[in-house]
């Protein structure tokens, strides 16, 4: 019998309730994570992709269909989520240090001091922030606060880490270098995640296999298998296998706006 996914969405309809009447967002979507894998997901915009993120990590219910998370259908708020947003949400009057541990406050409260201190203290200096520990979120840049966010949302160990368009708000450099942390994230403490992007480029870089939503209300419109190697130099991204995923894409993103048929994209 094969293992069943780590994040399983079966059969997924949700509609939100508004003053016009019920919004359908996700139609019968069907999605499937398996165990230490990285799923990225695009789709136009608005289509329901953060409303997925929400249901995953239980803060919302779906109208019709299941989640289910390791093994257990999601009924409520997760511990076991990691999430980072675009926008990092970093506590002022905590310093770095502090900000990465909260998880540890709430998901660990039994934990010793000095070893939530090593846990945290290792991971900054994996993201290259050894050295503003002490540091208030202020005093450091875009980058640096959205490298301080991934650190806080990977401190307790998440069986997911969920990524709602973590490098969104970063200039062209700094993002490419944060993907590059990405993947030396993965390769020390490998964890399975669903990245939310804007970004096609991104996707392929990072992911396994990269979901393509339709217009709302989404479904699973197209799924691209990345087949390149594990540890990824920038320079993949100009090899003519990435070359045609993104052009794939690109294709998929259009017929999902509208603006091109399937037929096209066989051509
Ligand atoms: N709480 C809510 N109540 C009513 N409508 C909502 C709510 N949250 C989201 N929506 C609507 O549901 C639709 C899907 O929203 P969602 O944020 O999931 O899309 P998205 O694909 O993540 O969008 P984007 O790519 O622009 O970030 C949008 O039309 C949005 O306006």
């Amino acid at each position: 019998m094969t293992e069943p996914a780590l994040i399983e969405i079966k059969g997924v309809t949700h509609a939100y309730q508004t003053a016009t009447g019920p919004l359908p967002v996700l139609d019968n979507l069907n999605v499937s994570v398996p165990e230490g894998t990285f799923t990225a997901v695009v789709g136009p915009s608005g289509c329901g992709k953060s409303t997925l993120t929400k249901l995953i990590a239980g803060l919302l219910r779906p109208d019709r269909g299941e989640v289910w998370l390791h093994g257990e259908r999601v009924k409520s708020p997760r511990k076991t989520v990691g999430m980072a947003f675009q926008n990092p949400v970093l506590l002022e009057w905590r310093t770095i240090l502090d900000n990465v541990i909260l998880p540890l406050e709430i998901v660990a409260p039994r934990m010793p001091k000095k070893d939530r201190i090593k846990r945290a203290e290792e991971l900054l200096a994996l993201v290259g922030l050894e050295g503003f520990e002490d540091k208030r979120p202020s005093e450091l840049s875009g980058g640096m606060r959205q490298r301080a966010s991934l650190c806080r949302s990977l401190v307790h160990k998440p069986d997911v880490l969920i990524l709602d368009e973590p490098f969104g708000a970063l200039d062209a450099f700094t993002r490419e270098d944060l993907w590059q942390t990405m993947h030396e994230l993965r390769r020390q403490e490998p964890f399975t995640s669903l990245l939310i992007t804007h970004d096609l480029r991104e996707s392929v870089y990072l992911a396994d296999e990269v979901i393509v939503l339709s217009g709302r209300p989404a479904t699973t419109q197209f799924v691209l298998d990345v087949d390149l190697p594990g540890e990824r130099a920038l320079d993949v991204l100009y090899q003519p296998k990435a070359v045609d995923y993104l052009a794939t894409l690109r294709h998929q993103i259009q017929i999902a706006q509208g603006r091109a048929t399937q037929e096209e994209a066989a051509q």
